[in-house]
């Protein structure tokens, strides 16, 4: 058994992340760690990693038992992270990278660069990865960082590869590409552990599962005894998204929330494209298509725009957030934590900001209001902890995300026209279904309409009246009534025109079927 972890406990405040958790992930298996957003898993990586000290419990990687690691302490018992968020430097070669710190030299203390790139060809090699070790960072895809970051981990010979939602960012091939380079990883004896929210992607690598809620471990179980619904039960007792659960599309002829015509903005265009009043329209498209320029592009944050944009039949000139916002158009952007979460502010705060913007610098503001307008929202979205005085920085990004999306929703919200760049990244299945049934509680009231981008089939088809498909910054189609399936939008995108000429086996997305 490579790691055992027993009754791990760790409180923040009065407040338990983890109460007694047991987990053990053996030598050659992929374990899959889930739960609902706020239910424990960073702060599991954190024990794991010496980030956080547990309270109580102990952790054995292979024969040494400890309460607790420090950060060199891990590394050294053969724990590797790998974070969400890249710890690369971009001017720096593939190889020079991967040694970062713990530099090979050669007699005479210089950089032996030569030895670098052969020692990680080799590596890159193990993982199947073809990436050129003298390439700068700067220059590879996110799916190519992301096995830069494994074989900066594997030069360390881990025991145990932690991976925290390792393919939120990638594109449907690249992800399917990692699924692969695990199973090799497996197949050599690493214990690894795979933090994730796509069902998708447990079913298609994990060997088995445990689910984690309120801090505690609900389901620790083989994949091949469990059916996706099993695991949908134990993270959403209360009934989470399911596949391909269609509602009626909304078909909208009413006057235009939105219109484009000839619309341009670096990276995409030319788009022509309609958003009717009290209508949610999806923009599809793997990444690198053109959806988060177009939507950026319309907010007025991509730079240079063409073509002509009218916000409810008014011409409209994108140039900046500020002029969008008081004309009605808001964004939540795909990246909460660098763009739209203000991580010391407290979440109620976070949630009511339009608010305070159109309230201005009035010394009056009516705290039971803002607590009654922050409760109903953190209902809603089930926001874990609903506390509105906690700064944002301490919720689970799941829940930041939340209080991202959230604060456009709000019964106080003057938006009129949304943008929502791939919003359930990194919200569990229980939320997500929360998420959507308040978009499509916006978009109801008069006068509103939404456009969302996603790179998940089942979302678009979740919540979309209609979807534009994105490839290469062009629009490969538009999709509508009958003709909006998960394949078709797939085909589409991979610039496949009919259903025959289906790219190979397509049940993998980059944010997964749920
Ligand atoms: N530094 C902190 N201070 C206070 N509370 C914290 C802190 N870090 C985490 N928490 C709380 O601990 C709980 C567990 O959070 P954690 O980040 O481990 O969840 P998670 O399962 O990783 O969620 P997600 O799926 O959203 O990433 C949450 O209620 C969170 O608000």
């Amino acid at each position: 058994m490579s790691i055992v972890i027993q009754g791990l406990t760790k409180a923040f405040g009065g407040a338990r992340a983890l109460d007694g958790v047991d987990l053990d992930v053996a030598d050659g298996e992929i374990h899959a760690l889930l739960g609902p957003n706020g239910s424990g898993k960073s702060t599991l990586i954190g024990c794991l990693s010496g980030r956080l000290k547990p309270d109580l419990g102990s952790m054995t990687i292979g024969t040494e038992s400890v309460a607790h690691f420090s950060p060199r302490e891990a590394f050294a018992a053969g724990t590797a992270v790998i974070y969400q968020h890249f710890t690369l430097v971009g001017s720096l070669s593939v190889a020079d990278n991967v040694f970062l710190g713990a530099e090979l030299r050669a007699a005479g203390g210089r950089i032996d660069r030569a030895r670098q790139v052969s020692v990680t060809r080799e590596i890159l090699g193990r993982i199947g990865a073809r990436l050129d070790p003298r390439t700068p960072v700067r220059s590879l895809s996110v799916g190519e960082k992301q096995l830069v970051e494994i074989a900066k981990a594997l030069r360390h010979d881990p025991q145990l590869l932690v991976l925290d939602e390792p393919t939120a960012a990638l594109s449907e091939l690249e992800a399917r590409a990692l699924g692969q380079q695990l199973r090799g990883l497996r197949a050599s004896g690493l214990a690894i552990l795979y933090v994730t929210h796509l069902l998708s992607e447990v079913f298609q690598i994990a060997d088995r599962v445990t689910v984690l809620r309120d801090g505690r471990a609900v389901l620790h179980r083989e994949i091949a005894d469990l059916a996706p619904r099993d695991v949908i039960a134990a993270i959403a007792p209360r009934g989470g998204v399911e596949v391909a659960r269609r509602r009626a599309p909304h078909l909208a002829d009413g006057p235009a929330a939105v219109s484009l015509s000839g619309f341009r903005a670096p990276g995409v265009g030319p788009i022509d494209l309609t958003v009717a009043q009290g209508e949610c329209v999806g923009v599809f498209g793997l990444l690198g298509s053109g959806r988060t320029e177009l939507l950026e592009g319309i907010y007025g944050i991509r730079g240079e725009t063409a073509g002509e944009v009218a916000l409810s039949g008014a011409p409209f000139r994108p140039r900046s957030a500020s002029a969008s916002l008081k004309q009605g158009l808001a964004l939540v952007p795909a990246e909460r934590g660098r763009q739209s979460v203000f991580a010391a502010m407290s979440a109620l705060d976070n949630v009511l900001l339009p608010f305070f913007a159109r309230i201005g610098r009035r010394w009056w503001r009516s705290r039971r209001r803002e607590r009654r307008q922050f409760a109903d929202t953190a209902a809603l979205l089930a926001l874990d902890p609903p506390s509105p005085a906690a700064p944002a920085a301490t919720f689970s990004g799941g829940n930041q995300q939340k209080l991202a999306v959230g604060r456009w929703l709000t019964a106080s919200s003057r938006a009129q026209m949304l943008l929502l760049d791939d919003p359930t990244q990194g919200i569990d299945v229980g939320a997500r279904a929360d998420l959507y049934a308040l978009v499509r509680q916006f978009v109801r009231e008069p006068g509103r309409g939404v456009l969302f981008s996603s790179s998940d089939p089942e979302e678009v088809m979740a919540l979309a009246d209609r979807a534009l498909v994105l490839a290469r910054g062009h629009v490969a189609g538009e999709l509508r009534g009958d003709e909006l399936s998960p394949q078709a939008l797939l085909d589409l995108a991979h610039g496949h025109a009919g259903g025959d000429s289906a790219p190979p086996s397509l049940p993998t997305t980059d944010r997964g079927a749920q």
